[in-house]
């Protein structure tokens, strides 16, 4: 049986690639240094895979950044802003693709970044490409025909991955003019054969082409277009086999148009798309192979050898086994590195668990018992189904407590006191706010020292109390320096967290979380997304402690700062024996609980955090109502529980609104903050239209990049956000937390934000009178 891993995590064992880019971009080590991380990293992901006996193992899945932005430079879609990087002498490639992820500001130079944003339902983001009209393209980065010919010097025959045209070209925004993405297709095709010329010639043998639109809703264009692409590809390259890699959903309608391309493999998401197997193996011709893709990428729990030989048994007796691989279901990029590294999980807990590495251990078990008639009676059989059997009956999911208490949720549980127009005057009243309310989203700077303070209090260097003394004062001169310079929502800068979602799952029942499970997110920046393994419950207050302590510090209002049950979830690996609904209204009680004790302790004003309700909804837009019915629901429960004085704050960032914004405003916040600048206010569109009633605060600037917004900069966002949103509904705020930024860029930027309040407060007067 074959098998193939459609991409491998790149980050390295212990984030060593995460900590060798810091250190390139902080001129502390060179570009070589840098390089060698790089190359180590690719050669032991190689041999992992061949040491398990994957057949084929992948090539250009590393990058350095993000694949995306790669192809970007492959192809040569460079905007022109970096043009004078280009002719720079002292700046190598590798400087001008950081410049494209990271913006350039030195040396005379203030270019800024490519937007990023979330790669389908998962929490990784990637360089969004940004296309021009009638835009030529070049062959600029050699990096995936160089990588193929590395593993072929190691004597390893790798298969190249690359993005399709069509889901390149879909994945990227078009920017100056409007116009039709597609009309770039006849200048882009030239570079992907030549990239295709060199790989085969270099002797590749297959090409990965990952076209994961193909599971998305398709226009009768785009479909023709991918039909043209593999044709086209197809009768130049006879004898190149094509493994057309699909994942993340079903392909629905799509099926006759990807099982009739000319390509040798297809390979589906057999993870997401269980049901669709039939429908598939019905209509694809004799010749195709199918890549079954049956280890999930997507999620930590161990595969059921049971379900998954069903499946691949049926393919097999439908097919023969020559037709069939056996493979991941997307690429393992969302999967942490090793479970072996993980000594502190409960052992009960940590049979049911595999992360990358055992994953690819996986699939080939699960290729070679699929072939073994023997199968029930191997080591390897056994041994799962043993796992599973003490999962099923395990003490530790199931609560009955929890259970019945979601059972008996009502309506009313569900629904604030009064309506937005009644709450909003007695909110008004009693928190006494100016005109354009100042704020932040919630985190400060969690600067190299806070963070070391943790480790060392993790590794028993530091006791409970001498952390606890130092995130106190940290806490403190933050909310003294918040008073300085005239914030008037205050917050206490969730220095005690690790991460917003980690630092929640350590806290409540039914969650576990691990020592090194990190997962890429963006650029250098990593996840340990905690695991959600039984019924959610909270067994004690998990903020109230320094909310408090913030609070008993001003007389001014600081925020309590929770996140929301939609994010908790989707930033978890979430169990999958109960649907997702059901756990997120477990979630979404824990976190009422806590919006009561909060509202108990006189914290009047407390955002509950959704930035990820938007990433959470299906691909498919059948769907989106029943997801988007329980995710609102959810996030209702949570907050409802308080009084109508009491002000519910929620935040969202890297979201687009058009299509859901009925079910932002059926959330009822009575204050919204959004990341806006960098979509210069143009998202607030969709709240202009639906007349969205209730506060919002649309982010002012860009907290990503370490560039300081001048006071001009920010007073013509807001001057635009008065044209969609009347100015008694607008907050002023960043776009998201600062935790990103160092203190040093976060203190000019704040009090330049705070001063543009004042002026519109005394503009506004003036135009009163
Ligand atoms: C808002 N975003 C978030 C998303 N998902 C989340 N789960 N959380 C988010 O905040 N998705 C969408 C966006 C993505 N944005 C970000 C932004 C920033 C980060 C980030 O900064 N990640 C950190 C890791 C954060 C963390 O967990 N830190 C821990 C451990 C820190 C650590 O590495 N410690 C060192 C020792 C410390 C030292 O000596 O310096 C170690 O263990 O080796 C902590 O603070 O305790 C990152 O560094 O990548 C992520 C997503
Ligand atoms: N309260 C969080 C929200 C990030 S989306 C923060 O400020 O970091
Ligand atoms: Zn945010």
């Amino acid at each position: 049986m074959q098998t193939q891993v459609l991409g491998y995590p790149r980050i390295g064992s212990q984030r060593e690639l995460k900590k060798a880019n810091e250190q390139y971009w902080a001129g502390k080590i060179k570009k070589e240094e840098l390089e060698l991380v790089a190359e180590t990293i690719r050669y032991q992901n190689w041999q992992i895979q061949k040491n398990e006996g994957i057949s084929l193992i992948p090539s250009n899945d590393f990058s350095f950044y993000d694949q995306v932005l790669d192809w970007s430079l492959t192809l040569g879609a460079i905007p022109k802003r970096y043009q004078p990087l280009r002719t720079n002498e002292g700046l190598s490639l590798l400087d001008l693709y950081f410049a494209m992820a990271r913006g350039y500001q030195k040396d005379g130079y203030d270019i800024t970044a490519m937007e990023m944003t979330k790669w389908f339902d998962t929490n990784y983001h990637y360089i969004v490409p940004e296309f021009y009209k009638g835009q030529t393209f070049e062959l600029t980065s050699l990096k995936v025909v160089e990588e193929y010919k590395e593993a072929k010097k190691l004597g390893i025959k790798t298969k190249p991955v690359i993005l399709g045209l069509v889901s390149y070209l879909l994945l990227g925004k078009v920017k100056e003019d409007s116009f039709n993405v597609l009309s770039l297709v006849d200048n882009l095709l030239p570079i992907y054969i030549e990239v295709i010329k060199q790989l085969t010639s270099e002797g590749a043998e297959y090409i990965q082409i990952d076209e994961p639109f193909l599971v998305l809703d398709l226009t009768v264009e785009q479909k023709q277009t991918i039909e043209f692409f593999y044709k086209h590809i197809q009768s130049l390259f006879p004898n190149l086999k094509i493994i057309l890699a699909t994942y993340f959903g079903e392909l629905g309608d799509n099926t006759s148009l990807a099982v009739g391309l000319p390509i040798e493999v297809l390979h589906i998401d057999l993870v997401r798309g269980e049901n669709a197997l039939e429908k598939i193996l019905d209509e694809a011709p004799s010749y195709l192979k199918l890549s079954l893709g049956i280890v999930d990428g997507r999620n930590i729990w161990k595969n059921d050898y049971q379900k998954s030989l069903a499946l691949i048994d049926q393919a097999i007796a439908t097919r023969g086994k020559e037709k069939i691989w056996i493979s991941t279901s997307c690429s393992l990029l969302h999967s942490p590195f090793d479970l072996d590294g993980e000594t502190k999980l409960s052992d009960e807990i940590k049979q049911w668990l595999a992360f990358a590495k055992q994953k690819i251990s996986e699939v080939s078990e699960l290729a070679k018992l699929s072939v073994n008639v023997d199968r029930e009676n191997t080591v390897s059989y056994q041994a799962n189904i043993k796992a599973h059997n003490n999962k099923r009956v395990s003490k530790l999911i199931h609560n009955e407590a929890v259970k019945q208490r979601v059972n008996k949720i009502t309506e009313a549980d569900a629904n604030r006191l009064a309506p937005f127009a009644v709450r909003q005057p007695l909110q008004h009243a009693a928190l006494e706010l100016p005109l354009f309310p100042t704020t932040t989203i919630g985190s400060f700077p969690q600067t190299t020292e806070v963070r070391q303070w943790r480790a060392k209090f993790k590794k028993g260097e530091l006791t409970a109390q001498e952390y606890e003394d130092l995130l106190k004062e940290e806490t403190a001169r933050a909310i003294k320096w918040q008073e300085e310079i005239g914030l008037d929502v205050l917050v206490h800068g969730e220095f005690e967290r690790n991460d917003m979602v980690e630092y929640f799952g350590e806290q409540l029942e039914g969650f576990t979380f691990t020592q090194n499970g990190w997962v890429q997110s963006y650029g250098s920046r990593c996840v340990k997304p905690p695991v959600i393994y039984g019924d959610v419950y909270r067994s004690q207050p998990l903020t109230v402690f320094w909310s408090s302590y913030a609070q008993s510090l001003t007389d001014k209002q600081v925020k309590g700062m929770l996140t929301g049950p939609v994010t908790i979830l989707q930033w978890s690996f979430v169990r999958n024996d109960i649907p997702r609904s059901e756990t997120c209204t477990q979630i979404a009680l824990a976190i009422r609980d806590e919006v009561l004790d909060l509202e108990k302790e006189n914290i009047q004003v407390i955002q509950i955090d959704e930035p990820a309700i938007r990433e959470g909804l299906p691909l498919r837009k059948v769907e989106w109502d029943s997801y988007l019915d329980w995710a609102v629901r959810a996030f209702r429960i949570s907050a409802s529980g308080v009084k109508n004085e009491t002000q519910i704050h929620t935040h969202m960032c890297y979201s687009e609104f058009n299509d859901i914004i009925e079910h932002i405003a059926a959330m009822d916040a009575d204050v919204i903050t959004i990341e806006c600048s960098r979509s210069q206010m143009e998202l607030l569109d969709a709240f202009a239209e639906f007349k969205y009633p209730n506060e919002i605060g649309p982010g002012v600037y860009d907290i990503h990049s370490p560039r300081v917004p001048t006071e001009e900069e920010m007073l013509h966002l807001i001057k635009k956000a008065e044209y969609y949103i009347p100015n008694k509904q607008l907050w002023i705020n960043p776009d998201c937390g600062l935790k990103t930024r160092h203190w040093e860029e976060t203190e000019k930027a704040l009090i330049a934000m705070v001063n543009i309040a004042k002026e519109l407060r005394k503009e506004s007067l003036i135009e009163v009178v």
